[in-house]
């Protein structure tokens, strides 16, 4: 250990070191670990020295770093581009990914927004129709496989386009499965591993792909049919130095937004659901607002109602706050980091992690942080301090263009599911879309409510890549007249 590192955190075994105790709860490692050594600590994550680095200041050292000195595809394209297929996102130079981003970004425009409001409401409403889940006047249900499905069917009509969504019904969902298995934290070291699972998740990416290039083709030759969904704009785009975009990169990069949108969205829903079931009086709430602010025979849901419900906004703001699918951002090292304000230099055989969900549970920042209640983000309730509103309203905050627009550097902002600088989520606009419908047209069907009554929520599974809740995890419901 060189004189200048962050504090180690004590483990017995040299490669395992802390990774079980990290890996099982990272927030309770995380919390526990600063309580003992302060914001900026080292631990050995599978053989790796991991330096954390929490608090604002931690999330703009990290998230804000500067390319000479960190780097995000050394570290995610093992476990990446086997599932997406090369080339694109994390196996390419970060400036061809800033342009992949740009081109993403072209389709999740307000037009596109307006259209994709009514097809996330018809699969929503499609879905209770003939799920035999939900017949009858009510019942129990695992509401986890229930929201995997609805937001599979969602973010693959309206990203993908119908053609896609179509295929879903049959054999596209079971090779999204086999690709899923691929996208585990395992594989940060057993990616290269001849497993079953990973053969099963090459054959997938390989097939899913074909899809793509079949698709792609098809569209090619008779234009006049098209959407302007995410394939058209790819298949329309243009590197700066001129050369079209590959139909096997359009492809990789359709599969790469597939996997972004469905798990950051089914984990975000199932925890939406289960929070409204431990808080019926919410779910009232909810369903006065759309009466007030769109009238009591509730029209079908527009694009521009949803910012008329502030309420059913909150909801996903204060999900994502307590349940961030991404608890842990990851970066290499490139050049040793002095860490301002400390005698603290990283050095480059350490990994940096950072994990912004500590401060948006920090009580300094969110009063009860553990609380979960949607009402502290209206102005002036009890548990939103004025310092809080200040760094949240991202108006203020300076802003950065790394290439696909201007982004916020959410420096010194307790709050960041979508990340923050040159690597931050484009997918926010989209999601916040696909998850407001969602609860909007939940809530017009049915009442939520704990199986035993209680406000308990159950607890948080983090062996998978994205946290999601332990399953099962039964609601009970019932149709709203
Ligand atoms: C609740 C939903 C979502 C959450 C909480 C979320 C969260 C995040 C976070 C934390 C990052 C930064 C990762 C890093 O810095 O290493 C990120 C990046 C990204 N997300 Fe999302 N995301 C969500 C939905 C989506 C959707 C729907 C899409 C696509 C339509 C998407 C596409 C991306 C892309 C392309 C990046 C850029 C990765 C990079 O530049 O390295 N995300 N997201
Ligand atoms: N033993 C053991 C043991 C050891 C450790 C652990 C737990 O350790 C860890 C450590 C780190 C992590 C990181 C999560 C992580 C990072 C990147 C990505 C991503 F790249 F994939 C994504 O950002 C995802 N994304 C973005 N927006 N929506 N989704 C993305 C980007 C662009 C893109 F186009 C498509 C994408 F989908 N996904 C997830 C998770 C768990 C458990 C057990």
């Amino acid at each position: 250990k060189k004189p200048n590192e962050p504090p180690m955190v004590f483990h017995l075994f040299p490669l395992i070191g802390s990774t079980i105790t990290y890996g099982m709860d990272p927030p309770t490692f995380f919390d526990k670990n600063r309580k003992k050594y302060g914001d900026v600590f080292t631990f050995i994550l599978l053989g790796k020295k991991t330096t954390v680095y929490v608090g604002p200041k931690g999330n703009d050292f990290i998230l804000n770093g500067k390319i000479k000195d960190v780097c995000a595809e050394e570290i995610y394209t093992v476990l990446t581009t086997p599932v997406f297929g090369k080339d694109v996102v994390y196996d390419c130079p970060n400036s061809k990914l800033m342009e992949q981003k740009k081109f993403m970004k072209i389709a999740l425009t307000t037009e596109a927004f307006r259209s994709y409001v009514p097809i996330i409401s018809d699969e929503v409403t499609s879905y209770f129709k003939r799920t035999p889940d939900f017949k009858g006047q009510s019942g129990v249900v695992n509401i986890c496989p229930k929201m995997a499905q609805i937001t599979i069917f969602t973010a693959s009509h309206a990203l993908q386009g119908k053609d896609i969504r179509d295929q879903f019904d049959e054999k596209l969902a079971d090779l999204y499965h086999d690709l899923d298995m691929g996208f585990s934290p395992i594989n940060f070291m057993l990616h290269w591993a001849p497993l079953p699972w990973n053969n099963r998740r090459d054959h997938a990416q390989r097939t899913v792909a074909k899809i793509y290039m079949d698709t792609i083709k098809r569209r090619r030759a008779n234009p006049e049919t098209e959407a302007q969904d995410m394939m058209f704009h790819l298949m329309n785009s243009s590197y700066k130095n001129g050369v079209q975009v590959p139909d096997h990169e359009i492809s990789h990069m359709m599969i790469a937004l597939l996997m972004a949108g469905q798990h950051s969205s089914s984990s975000t829903s199932a925890w939406i659901m289960l929070r409204l079931a431990s808080r019926p009086d919410i779910m009232e709430d909810l369903y006065q607002e759309q009466i007030h602010a769109l009238g009591k025979d509730l029209p079908p849901l527009t694009y521009e109602d949803l910012a008329k419900l502030p309420l059913n906004q909150a909801i996903v703001k204060e999900t994502l706050r307590l349940h961030a699918p991404i608890h842990s951002i990851m970066r290499a090292v490139k050049s040793p980091m002095p860490v301002p304000g400390t005698k603290y230099v990283i050095p480059t055989d350490h990994v940096l992690l950072a994990a912004p969900g500590v401060s948006a549970t920090d009580s300094q920042y969110f009063p009860e942080p553990d609380l979960w209640e949607p009402h502290r983000w209206e102005p002036d309730h009890p548990l939103t301090p004025s310092i809080v509103r200040n760094p949240l309203n991202e108006e203020d905050d300076e802003k950065i263009d790394y290439g696909y627009g201007l982004v916020s550097k959410g420096a010194g902002s307790p709050y960041l599911p979508f990340g923050a600088g040159r690597h931050r989520c484009i997918g926010e606009q989209f999601a916040n879309v696909q998850l407001q419908t969602i609860v909007a047209e939940v809530v017009r069907l049915f009442k939520f409510r704990n199986v035993d009554g209680s406000d308990k929520v159950i607890g948080t599974d983090y062996a998978s890549l994205f946290s999601r809740p332990l399953e099962p995890a039964n609601i009970y419901w019932e149709r709203r007249n």
